[in-house]
């Protein structure tokens, strides 16, 4: 007899993409990550059905936004095909969404399937899910249900929220995987907290996320979800090819094995990076947008058509992107051995930024994809003047999205900084673009991944659908 199915929490950090975009598209090149401490939280809990009635049925609300409850049934399939999953629309709820949620819905399918091969005589129980966001992943105000509260109201449907970017997808299912394992499996089957856990979470969460985003990932997202901050070379993307689709037979014998197996070649290095300890990063959010699969496409195509050129430029970038890590820790372990300010200690930063943002210019430039456009170039340099900042990027794909600066941890830093973007021009119009206001989102790094958390948080948003 299986053991009672007990509450389960689990969240994981927001990413942002300091050094090595594009680049890491390939796996001769590295990413420099660094988790931040916004976090997507997935409770997962049993519910009471009456005696005698054994439905199969998960729930899933994420009840800071309007119309966001899905309702999913789900059943075993022969020939090895998994769990299928249907979303039930019965309608007889306002908030029940008339549209799908796909990161969710492959979420589930995976990793109930996954749990199908580890308990294959158990039927899984219905369950109810939620799913709860800090507020910095969304840039609408939201209200707060008390004085104290976590987690807002953002009074608006999903599709009506304004991402900034933070990777909330990649935060969404990787917290959701481990915390439906958790919430499905015993200890001895799945443990969380081990580094073997870990590595079948995060192969499972690539797996899911790439296919509901349609497979155009370096998976970097994910893998700052589960490690934090860390130095990431890519998985080999054949790796998942050979995996069948959901619902065909096999998919969920092939897709244990592959969780489970040792082809993997993905790379976390944890301890190349660090934040030495009088530094700390702060994001800024450009009133603007760009649209990343459309730009990679672009950056992409022009590799092809200028292998030699392309290899001169990233090759640089690559060793800059190294010097940038080997830098910061430099400066962190010299952190550890004395405790003396650092002066200008922040000089040789400082310049490998600036030297690393020159080949990403020259990347821009010849690709004719605006990686750092000139109303960025002008924002970081106008930033890397003001006291106490040594210098920032324009973080994973660039564009017009947001930049991230590396500044000194220090309060009247940080608040000069917010009041000269406050009064900050930029230029008219160029390209058809024009960046608005640049706000400072309530982020900075965090080195933890992914981790259990506490059910008290989550009292607030109990009852509410
Ligand atoms: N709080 C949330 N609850 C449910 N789904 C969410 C939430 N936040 C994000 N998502 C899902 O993730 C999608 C956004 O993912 P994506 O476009 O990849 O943005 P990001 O760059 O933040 O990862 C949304 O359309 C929605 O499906
Ligand atoms: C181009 C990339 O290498 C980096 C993109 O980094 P972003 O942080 O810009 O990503 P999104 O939040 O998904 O838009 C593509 C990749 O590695 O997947």
């Amino acid at each position: 007899m299986a053991a009672p199915l007990t509450p389960t929490s689990v969240s994981c950090p927001a990413k942002v993409f300091v050094a090595g975009g594009y680049l890491v598209l390939d796996r001769a090149y590295t990413a420099l990550v660094f988790g931040l401490d916004a976090r997507i939280h997935t409770v997962v809990e049993p519910i009471q059905t009456r005696a005698g009635v054994t439905i199969s049925e998960i729930t899933v609300k994420s009840p800071q936004f309007q119309e966001a409850i899905w309702e999913y049934g789900y059943r075993l399939q022969g020939e090895n095909a998994g769990i299928s999953v249907t979303q039930l629309s019965v309608g007889h709820e306002q908030s029940i969404s008339q549209t799908r949620n796909p990161f969710i819905e492959t979420a589930l399918i995976y990793s109930l399937t996954y749990i199908s091969t580890l308990l294959p005589n158990e039927r899984i129980a219905s369950s109810s899910i939620r799913i709860l966001a800090d507020q910095a992943y969304y840039s609408n105000p939201g209200t707060r249900k008390s004085p104290n509260s976590r987690f807002l109201d953002f009074n608006v449907s999903l599709k009506d929220a304004h991402k900034t970017g933070l990777g909330s997808s990649a935060a969404l299912v990787t917290s959701f995987t481990a915390a439906v394992l958790g919430f499905y499996l015993p200890r001895q089957k799945w443990d969380g907290a081990t580094d073997e856990g870990k590595r079948v979470l995060h192969n499972l969460a690539q797996v899911s996320h790439s296919h509901a985003q349609g497979k155009v990932g370096s998976g970097f997202d994910i893998a700052c979800a589960i490690y934090g901050s860390c130095l990431y070379r890519r998985f080999s993307p054949s790796l998942l090819s050979a995996l069948p689709a959901p619902g065909t037979q096999g998919f969920a014998i092939k897709l244990k094995d592959l969780v489970e197996g040792d082809a993997w070649d993905t790379e976390i290095q944890k301890a190349a990076i660090k934040m030495p300890r009088g530094l700390r990063l702060v994001m800024c959010d450009v009133d603007c947008g760009s649209e990343t699969p459309g730009m990679v496409k672009k950056v992409l195509k022009w590799r092809e058509d200028n292998k030699q050129v392309v290899d001169g430029i990233w090759d640089a970038l690559q060793k800059g992107n190294e010097a940038l890590s080997g830098e910061l820790t430099r400066l962190a372990n010299a952190d550890e051995n004395a405790s003396d300010e650092h002066g200008d200690g922040y000089d040789a930063l400082s310049k490998t930024i600036e030297s690393n943002r020159s080949l990403i210019r020259q990347m821009s430039t010849a690709s004719q994809v605006p990686i750092e456009p000139p109303q960025q170039t002008k924002l970081l340099d106008y930033c890397s003047k003001l006291e106490g900042v040594i210098g920032g990027v324009v973080p994973g794909a660039g564009g017009y999205d947001a930049i991230v600066l590396f500044v000194e941890d220090k309060e009247d830093v940080i608040s000069k900084l917010k009041e000269s973007l406050a009064s900050y021009k930029p230029d008219d119009e160029q390209n058809g673009m024009k960046i608005g206001k640049v706000g400072v989102i309530g982020v900075r790094e965090e080195m933890e991944g992914v981790r259990s958390e506490d059910l008290r948080f989550y009292q607030e948003w109990a009852t509410k659908s």
